[in-house]
């Protein structure tokens, strides 16, 4: 089993250069499917498991994938298959993003249901909504969602009941070849939807609005690859500013985007950090007493969800009374349990967490929930006594590239190591004295 152990105690120092975001690379490698002419190359993008797994998606569609040095080339000329199945959708939901390419091309997508998770249902009702305003045909059963039309897709206006992130990408997608104008209203409004449909227009697309809460897409008959630079991970570069907040370090985060983290900026700011807006990135001074704020997670531009464990590991280490509040997700607080097990002293209140800080974290054998509350338990660990061991790195992986080698180039005391299970330590040594 492979484990990342920390020993806490290090303040964190130096630079640490941040990847180009999942959350936007996944959309933008779905999207390429739309182009039947030329091919499109991607570049800063992550070696994340799920890329790998949104690359493996579009190969057994018949696309072919290349994958070199931080660049996906994708050509999508053959005729592709329009399934994705169930081995590809277990590990990573996002390929549902698949859904809106596929219909708006072909009249027809088939994707296994993503069911729940460890951080709540995650429904996809409104990007069947979407589709369905726009003259598809839903058909759900046998543990998969299929979607076609007889007629090519008509463009409506779709008002989203929440701004759902995956149904404004998915619609957005779908419009761009739909005959006429779609309107969604009430639309997600973070940076990596702008970064989709700035990939999307450089196609062919005549996508406006984007960043704002009504997005306008006038239909075109055709898209073709591009080429296209995805923006930084603004979560990779918030874990590292709250690295550096929490070991009151000294470290500048290469790539950055602060117009990306204003609302963590802001957060950390009224916690005592300081923070230095550079044109290459952003540098955080972690001070000597953080204070305790409270804090709810919103929809962009509000406090991201996917910086909520690791600001609680922060909180951890503040002084006085701290509130979480957690209004995107029905059930991201599983990390509460792993913070218990390093001595955390946290109370759930419905969807709220109330943080009893300073407290003395002691290191213990955790387990990483989800991705971002395995980065969050790193950062517990950094200021914990002893060793902390995070297990489930498969989580980890999918969203940090090189975690530990980064942690460490900043001076973290900090390895990831396979551990043999006892019982096949045991068959190796009978093995050896045979
Ligand atoms: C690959 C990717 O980009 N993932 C991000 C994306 O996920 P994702 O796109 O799945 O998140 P959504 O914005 O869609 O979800 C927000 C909320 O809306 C609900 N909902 C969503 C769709 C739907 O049809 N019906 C419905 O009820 C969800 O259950 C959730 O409670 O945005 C989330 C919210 O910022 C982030 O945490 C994820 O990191
Ligand atoms: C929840 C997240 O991602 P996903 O939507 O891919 O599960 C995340 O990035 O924190």
């Amino acid at each position: 089993m492979e484990k990342i152990i920390v020993r806490g105690g290090r303040q964190l120092k130096g630079t640490v250069k941040v990847e180009g975001a999942k959350n936007a690379v996944l959309p933008v490698i779905a999207a390429s499917i739309m182009a039947n002419e030329g091919k499109s190359v991607i570049h800063e993008v992550p070696a994340l498991a799920d890329v790998h797994t949104i690359n493996q998606v579009l190969m057994n569609m018949n696309a072919n994938v290349e994958y070199k040095e931080n660049t996906v080339t994708v050509d999508a000329t053959n005729e592709l298959l329009t399934e994705a199945p169930f081995e590809y959708v277990r590990k990573m939901r996002a390929s549902v993003l698949v859904l809106g390419p596929l219909l708006t091309r072909y009249g027809h997508a088939k994707v296994a249901l993503p069911g729940g998770c460890a951080i709540g249902s995650r429904p996809i009702d409104l990007h069947l909504k979407g589709f369905e305003a726009m003259g598809a045909k839903v058909h759900v059963g046998n543990g998969y969602v299929e979607v076609y039309t007889t007629e090519p897709l008509r463009g409506a206006k779709i008002y989203l009941d929440m701004p759902s992130v995956g149904a404004t990408e998915n619609i957005m997608m779908a419009a761009t070849r739909a005959k006429g104008k779609t309107i969604i209203e009430n639309a997600a409004k973070e940076p990596e939807i702008v970064d989709l449909a700035n990939f999307l227009n450089k196609m062919g697309a005549n996508v406006v609005g984007a960043g704002t809460e009504t997005i306008k897409i006038h239909g075109v008959n055709r898209l073709q690859g591009v080429e296209h630079t995805i923006i930084p991970d603004r979560i990779e570069a918030g874990t590292f500013m709250v690295a550096a907040a929490i070991t009151g370090g000294n470290v500048f985060i290469r790539n950055a985007e602060v117009d990306h983290v204003r609302s963590l900026v802001s957060k950390l700011e009224e916690m005592g950090v300081r923070i230095l807006e550079e044109e290459e990135g952003i540098h955080v001074l972690g001070p000597d007493i953080l204070k305790a704020v409270d804090l709810k997670t919103l929809p962009h531009p509000g406090f991201p969800t996917d910086m909520q464990s690791q600001m609680m590991a922060l909180m951890l280490h503040a002084h006085g009374a701290s509130v979480i509040t957690e209004t995107v997700f029905e059930n991201r607080f599983m990390h509460v349990e792993e913070f218990r097990r390093m001595n955390a002293k946290l109370k759930i209140e419905g969807r709220s967490v109330i943080v009893e800080g300073p407290v003395a974290l002691q290191g213990a054998e955790v387990a990483a929930t989800d991705l971002r509350a395995g980065a969050a338990l790193i950062l517990a660990g950094l200021v914990a006594e002893g060793h902390t061991r995070i297990t489930s790195l498969h989580h980890i992986d999918r969203g940090y590239v090189d975690i530990t080698e980064k942690f460490a180039g900043i001076g973290a005391d900090i390895e990831r190591i396979v551990e043999e299970p006892e019982a096949e330590v045991s068959e190796i040594n009978q093995e050896v004295q045979l």
